[in-house]
């Protein structure tokens, strides 16, 4: 079996499109564009990468990007005022503080202090819970662009057997929530289970959130399960240059499985998109209007 791969650049330049549709009527009806506050703190080259092309993806959906650099010897009471700032700042709808932060900074104590209306990365307590106790939430961006590749792969995923490696705050835990939402039975593996092969070939769906590269072996794939693979991980190459790959084992997991993300190319772009989905969501809630539709 040869499997379908999942194509999240496509899947993302739909979202993003829609996204763009709906920031365009949100500017006529409100005057103002829906905006994102990007905060980027120290130099790390990785992180720049990232917070640019989001600020790009944003200017490109119709949304106001307000890019703050901070020098990486920052203290926490310096961004938390920047922090404080934005919180107040009324053009501002969503506020993504990038993480990892440098070590003098409690990341913790500066994800409490964005306003959970702005909170496009959901990572607030207030969101986390609202998330786990199936209220309205702003729901993170990873998890959430990967449940909507499942929906979009299969439909509906009511009983089916799903499971998450990895119980990061900001992928496992919250993807193994969404997935419940949607009625799959869901397992919780990371790095004491026990037999964690026998576990992931109980799996109809495997969602890969590790961060370990290629940990993931193709003969734990159950034949026509659906993969997700969430890690980028930079690897060295021969040349000596490098190349991304996943938390699967993909040249083995796409001769087994029924469909799988490649890296890069499947849930990165996702979360992006699902990042400006957040934000015009937000600006919505904000501005006292419902939420838009089809996003
Ligand atoms: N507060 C916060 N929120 C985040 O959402 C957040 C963060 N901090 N810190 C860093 C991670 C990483 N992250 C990525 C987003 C998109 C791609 C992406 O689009 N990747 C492309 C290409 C990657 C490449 O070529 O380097 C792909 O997978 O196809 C990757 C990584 C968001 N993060």
């Amino acid at each position: 079996m040869t499997a379908k791969i999942i194509d999240g650049k496509a899947a993302a330049a739909e979202v993003r499109a829609r996204v763009a549709g709906i920031a365009a009527e949100f500017a006529r009806t409100t005057g103002r564009q829906p905006g994102l506050a990007t905060v980027l703190v120290g130099e790390d080259p990785a992180s720049a990468v990232y917070v640019r092309s989001k600020g790009k993806a944003t200017s490109e959906a119709g949304m106001a990007s307000f890019s703050h650099k901070l020098p990486d010897t920052t203290s926490e009471t310096e961004l938390l005022h920047l922090v404080d700032q934005l919180n107040r700042d009324d053009n501002v709808d969503g506020i993504l503080v990038q993480l990892p932060l440098p070590p003098q900074i409690d990341a913790s104590r500066v994800i409490a202090a964005i306003d959970p209306a702005k909170d496009v990365d959901g990572f607030h307590p207030m969101n986390a819970g609202r998330l786990a106790t199936g209220l309205e939430a702003l729901v993170p961006c990873t998890p959430y662009g990967c449940l909507y590749l499942l929906k979009q792969e299969l439909g509906s995923i009511a009983g089916k057997e799903a499971v998450v490696i990895g119980r990061s705050n900001i992928v496992g835990k919250p993807m193994a929530l969404l997935l419940i939402g949607e009625s799959a039975t869901v397992t919780v593996a990371h790095s004491r289970t026990r037999d964690l092969p026998d576990v992931v070939r109980r799996a109809d769906i495997v969602v890969a959130a590790v961060g370990r590269p290629e940990m993931v072996k193709s003969d734990w794939i159950k034949p026509g399960a659906t993969v997700i693979d969430v890690g980028i991980n930079r690897v060295p190459t021969e040349d000596s240059k490098s190349r991304l790959v996943g938390d699967v084992d993909f040249a083995g997991a796409s001769e087994r499985a029924g469909a799988i993300t490649p890296v890069p190319g499947g849930v990165g772009p996702m979360t992006i998109a699902m990042l400006l989905r957040n934000t015009v969501v937000a600006a919505h809630r904000r501005a006292g209007l419902s939420d838009p539709k089809g996003v």
